[in-house]
């Protein structure tokens, strides 16, 4: 059994965590964290954990947390780097679903996130865990950076093409829409039903924090600084991602070859599934489940190839995808606790 605690348990990606480790074989939650719930049991908070789990909420402490295998922290941006170094040195393994070790150039995330980085050391060590892409660094991970959602959606969406060469890397183009549990649980007017019901608005367009770490991993996937422009939008509704991608194609004879390519990339990939060419996935198809379902298309004499992808932010886009590794880091099955499909409608 795999001994976990959860940092920041009352939010959502926190909950999410909490629905996806119920059904865990191998996971024991040995204490979840709330400064604002303390001593709250968690099911008199969320009723659908109701015999699950019969802890209570607790202060974060150091110390009980270093009695665990693993740690998530589900906290915003700047707390697991404060936290990190002393786990680390106890031998604790953490997966981390905030920010705070995505990004390699920390000059770069210190602009980006409006603070120093206060752990640079173990910002170095970390694995950036996309599973798709780099699975077997995750197997002795002690420190995993789990990725942001729409970076998740994008570079799952992109990838095949940046790895064959097969596109202009300087003008790629992602237009991501979120549901509104993207933007967490803390109170915000900005997130009232009122302002984001029967509306629908791009934000960011001039820059997104997730930019960064978008193109970081494109880049990499390239080998070489690609050119992305990623504008997200708030659609009406809580969970899901979609992201509508666009790229030129340098042969449009590749177009023949593409859904194969994607097909024979993502074989053995049990949560990403490449639907029929010309599909359109819709986020219902992946609403609660751990995948990516994604598309191509072709528009009439044109050499853009348009990639739809889908994804839930909550799941492939942190909880599950965080479970995801946890499972390769342990050695267990990838799929452990995270079979269950989406819910329809
Ligand atoms: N929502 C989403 O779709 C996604 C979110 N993420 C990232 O995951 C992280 C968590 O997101 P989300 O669940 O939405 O956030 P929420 O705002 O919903 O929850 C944050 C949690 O962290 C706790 N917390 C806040 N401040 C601190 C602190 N200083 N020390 C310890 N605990 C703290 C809060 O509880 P309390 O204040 O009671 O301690 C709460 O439980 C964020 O970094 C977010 O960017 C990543 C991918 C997708
Ligand atoms: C709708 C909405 O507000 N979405 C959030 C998504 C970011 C997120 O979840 O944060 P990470 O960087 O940890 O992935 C936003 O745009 O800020």
């Amino acid at each position: 059994m795999i001994k976990v605690g959860i940092v920041g348990g009352t939010g959502y990606t926190g909950v999410e965590l909490l629905r996806v480790l119920a059904v865990h074989p191998q996971a024991q939650l040995h204490c979840i964290t709330s400064r604002s719930e303390a001593g709250i049991p968690v099911s008199d908070l969320y009723p659908n954990l109701r015999g699950h789990f019969d802890l209570a909420f607790s202060e974060p402490d150091v110390a009980v947390l270093c009695q665990c295998d693993l740690v998530f922290f589900a906290t915003p941006h700047g707390v697991a780097m404060r936290m990190v170094p002393e786990l680390m040195a106890a031998g604790v393994r953490v997966v981390d679903l905030s920010a705070d070790f995505r990004l390699k150039n920390l000059d770069v995330w210190a602009k980006w996130y409006g603070m120093p980085h206060e752990s640079p050391e173990w910002a170095g060590k970390a694995v950036y865990g996309l599973p798709e892409v780099v699975r077997s660094e995750l197997h002795g991970a002690q420190l995993v950076a789990n990725p942001g959602c729409y970076p998740t959606a994008v570079q799952l969406g992109f990838l095949p093409l940046l790895e064959n060469k097969l596109v202009d890397s300087s003008r790629l183009i992602a237009d991501a829409k979120s549901g509104s549990s993207g933007a967490g649980r803390q109170a915000s007017v900005g997130m009232l039903h009122g302002e984001v019901g029967e509306s629908f608005k791009a934000y960011g367009a001039s820059g997104h924090r997730h930019l960064p770490e978008i193109r970081q991993g494109l880049s990499q996937a390239a080998g070489t600084a690609v050119g992305v422009t990623f504008v997200p939008h708030l659609v009406p509704m809580i969970r899901g991602i979609e992201a509508t991608l666009y790229a030129e194609l340098h042969n449009v004879g590749d177009f023949d070859r593409l859904q194969e390519l994607y097909e024979e990339r993502y074989r053995d990939e049990p949560f990403v599934d490449v639907m029929p060419f010309g599909s359109h996935p819709e986020t219902r198809s992946v609403r609660g489940a751990n995948h990516c379902r994604m598309a191509l298309h072709r528009q009439e004499n044109s050499n853009v190839v348009i990639v739809t992808s889908v994804i839930d932010n909550l799941v492939k886009g942190a909880a599950g995808q965080a479970v995801q590794n946890m499972n390769v880091m342990f050695g267990l099955p990838e799929i452990m606790g995270l079979e269950a499909p989406a819910m329809l409608p």
